[in-house]
Formats: structure tokens, C-alpha cells, sequence
């Protein structure tokens, strides 16, 4: 097996330079701090580089959930921890690094609206182009095909996070 790069490093860290633009142009007249939610584990790396240029207050929260067994996701959404702030009347910013099926999204969002929120938006790094998934999504830094991926915080079976770039196996 190789790894096939499908995204460098320059590029995903020149987009989410944009992708904080784009985030502070959209909350530049809302005077209330901003409560980014970090979805773990996936998201690390990708929070991470979006707060260090995101030059406006942000205060920062974790979940971490998980579903997937391999390359599928079971469909079955485990909370690992989840959010032990109060969120009622706060701008809420949901930062993933993928929505694939959406069902992992689907079910955050559910569950955040119950905190009833002044404002509910996500980011996130990837987007699967082939979903119809029907989520809204505010804040996208790439559409990609149809590939399971691994890197920037992407992982198969728990190994490939680490890779400072996204790509996908390919057999040799
Ligand atoms: O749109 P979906 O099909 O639900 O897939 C997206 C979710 O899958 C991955 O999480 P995973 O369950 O693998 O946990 P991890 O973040 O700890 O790797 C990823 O980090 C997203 O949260
Ligand atoms: O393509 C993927 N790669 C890694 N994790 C994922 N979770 C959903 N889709 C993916």
C-alpha cells in the first residue's frame, strides 16, 4: 500500500487561511464571543490551524464522538464526551473535519439546537461531494470525491492522523 496525496499541506493550510476569513467576515458585527466546537478526534488538526488565524475572541469546547469501523460507518453514533457548557443564547461554530454520510453531523446539530443557541453554524475542512446528505453546511474548505481518506487528522483504524497532508491508500 501507498499513499496517494490528494491534498498538501500548502493547500490545506492556504484554505483554511481563507476559511478564517470567510468565519470572521461573517461574525464581524455579532459582539458576543465565539464557541467553536472541536469534534474529536478528526478535527484536531484542522481546529487547531482554523483558531490560530481566526482573529476574533473564541472560546473552545470539545466533543468527541465516533462511528465508523474501518472504512463504513455503522450508522451508530458513540458519545464519548460532550459539551459541559452552557450554549443557550451563544454563537456556536461546529468545526468538523469531514462530512461523509452526515450522520455524525446530523446528530451533533440535533443535539446542539436543544441548547438553544442565538446561532448554529459548522465548518468543515472536507465535504464528500457524493452525499445528498441535506445538511447545511456554512463553511467549506474542500469538495472531494468519493475516496475514503486518511491525514490531517483523518484516520483508518486509528493510524494516518498524523500525516500533514490528505490522501488515500492505493494498492502497488
Ligand atoms: O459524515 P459521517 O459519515 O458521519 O463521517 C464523518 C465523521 O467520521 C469521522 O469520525 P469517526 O467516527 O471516524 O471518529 P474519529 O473522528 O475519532 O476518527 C469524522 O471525524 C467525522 O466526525
Ligand atoms: O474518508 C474518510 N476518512 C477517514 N474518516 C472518515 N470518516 C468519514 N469519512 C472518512
Amino acid at each position: 500500500m501507498s499513499v496517494e496525496v490528494l491534498l498538501d499541506e500548502k493547500i490545506i493550510k492556504e484554505r483554511i487561511k481563507q476559511l478564517a476569513k470567510e468565519i470572521e467576515n461573517y461574525y464581524k458585527d455579532k459582539t458576543e464571543t465565539l464557541h467553536a466546537i472541536c469534534v474529536l478526534k478528526g478535527s484536531i488538526h484542522f481546529f487547531s490551524e482554523l483558531m490560530l488565524n481566526l482573529n476574533m475572541h473564541v472560546n473552545y469546547s470539545f466533543v468527541h464522538v465516533s462511528s465508523y469501523a474501518g472504512t463504513e460507518s455503522t450508522g451508530r453514533i458513540r458519545v464519548k464526551s460532550w459539551v459541559d457548557e452552557p450554549l443557550q443564547d451563544k454563537y456556536v461554530l461546529v468545526v468538523e473535519d469531514i462530512v461523509d454520510t452526515g450522520n455524525t453531523l446530523r446528530y451533533i446539530l440535533n443535539y446542539l439546537k436543544k441548547y438553544r443557541p442565538a446561532d448554529l453554524k459548522v465548518a468543515t475542512l472536507v465535504e464528500k461531494e457524493k452525499y445528498q446528505h441535506g445538511i447545511p453546511i456554512d463553511f467549506v474548505g474542500f469538495k472531494v470525491q468519493d475516496v475514503f481518506l486518511i491525514g490531517y487528522g483523518l484516520d483508518y483504524e486509528e493510524k494516518y492522523r498524523n500525516l500533514p497532508y490528505i490522501g488515500y491508500l492505493k494498492n502497488t
